[in-house]
């Protein structure tokens, strides 16, 4: 698969997708057969020399005040990545709903049938009835009044975002973009808007919001220029996962959903417990926590080379972009301190194939979905 950053698109292409685990090969010779195999066992031997490929590339780190440099200037490298590649890259998300059901669930047709009789009755199109079914959710959102889901009627200037007017403040319950909808999905790291335009347009829940942030200024300006882009039903700010300084612009326990794709791995690993410790106080108690992300010994980090690794299992990319490789039990730490139950913590071993030049690549990646609880202690 072309470009840097082939793990962004786990399924075959031209294929449908399968969800997670469910093609098998159990006969060598049909290797070339498919684009993509799931489950794939290592042998003990392949184990042994990805082991020794990670201690050999990792034997020279890179120095101190590159490091600094790299971790300063993260925001800066990701812009200089979006500005040469703008939105070419993670684009193939049609796993998402498969993996991530939680993403787009089915309506209870009686909330939303109250939701129609109480906020939007009297903005039926004409000659349009309730049975014009999913047609009709559609057009309501995009026809939503500026007070109905927060909708602002401009789109906020990047830089001029909202995490900088309520930095310091408590946001209060009702004066939060998106404070009267029924279904909150915040994506954190969305880059280009490659996981969010997919949710807007597939979950047709009238009273669904969707929250994403990057610390990319050119990523989030490519979110809201986007012709998909919606102010009535999304609202994009740029935001730094690590700042402990500044609040997202929701209030605790305000989120069903936060979402994570590719993006922990991004963040120097002393920073992720309180990354994800601020990012659980915004969940409501039973809201999840969703993440996709690489895990060890994945072809990508098997592929460095000595010089490009920063500690333990974390590197820098030639463009200044920093990768990090989970082990499941690191991830469960992470979700479990932050006051998080698991729901699910996948190893997903996959070969890739690609057919035309007869190569085969070992991905690893990891799939979890974490619960705050009903009744929790975490704040
Ligand atoms: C590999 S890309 C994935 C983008 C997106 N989630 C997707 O799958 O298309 C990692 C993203 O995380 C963002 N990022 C990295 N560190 C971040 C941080 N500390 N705060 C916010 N965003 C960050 C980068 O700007 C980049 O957009």
């Amino acid at each position: 698969m072309a470009g840097p950053y082939p793990e962004c698109a786990p399924a075959a292409v031209g294929e449908k997708r399968q969800q997670f685990g469910s093609r098998f090969l159990s006969d060598p010779a049909r290797v070339f057969h498919h684009n993509a195999w799931d489950n794939v066992e290592w042998s003990e031997e392949q184990a042994a020399a990805a082991e020794r490929k990670v201690r050999e590339n990792s034997t020279q780190r890179v120095c101190q005040e590159k490091q600094v440099d790299y971790e300063i200037n993260a925001h800066k490298y990701w812009n200089e990545f979006y500005k040469i590649h703008e939105n070419g890259f993670f684009k193939d998300r049609h796993w998402l709903f498969t993996e991530f059901p939680e993403l787009a669930p089915s309506p209870n047709q009686n909330d939303l049938n109250d939701w129609l009789s109480e906020n939007k009755r009297n903005e039926v199109p004409e000659g349009r009835s309730k049975e014009d079914g999913p047609g009709l959710r559609i057009e309501e959102q995009h026809t939503c009044s500026s007070d109905s889901l927060g909708c602002k009627p401009q789109m906020p200037p990047v830089e001029e975002d909202v995490t900088q007017k309520f930095s310091h403040l408590e946001i209060c319950a009702d004066e939060f973009p998106g404070s009267s909808a029924s279904y909150r999905i915040l994506e954190v790291g969305c880059g280009v808007g490659n996981t969010v335009f997919p949710i807007l347009q597939t979950n047709n829940d009238p009273g669904l919001f969707v929250y994403c942030c990057d610390f990319s200024s050119t990523a989030v300006e490519l979110v809201q220029t986007n012709s998909a882009y919606d102010p009535c039903r999304c609202f994009a700010f740029v935001h730094d996962l690590c700042d402990e300084d500044t609040s997202y612009p929701v209030p605790r326990g305000s989120l069903d959903i936060i979402i994570l794709i590719f993006v922990l791995s991004a963040v120097v690993p002393d920073k992720m417990q309180k990354a994800i410790n601020r990012l659980s106080r915004l969940l409501k108690p039973g809201g999840m926590m969703l993440l996709r992300d690489y895990g060890r010994y994945d072809m990508a980090q098997l592929r460095f080379k000595k010089g490009q690794c920063l500690s333990e299992n974390f590197y820098v990319r030639g463009d200044g972009t920093r990768v990090y490789f989970f082990t499941q039990e690191e991830l469960d730490t992470l979700f479990t301190t932050a006051g998080l139950e698991k729901v699910q913590n996948l190893v997903d071993r996959r070969l890739q194939v690609n057919r035309g030049k007869q190569l085969t690549m070992y991905r690893v990646w990891i799939q979890c979905k974490y619960r705050k609880p009903l009744l929790s202690g975490a704040g």
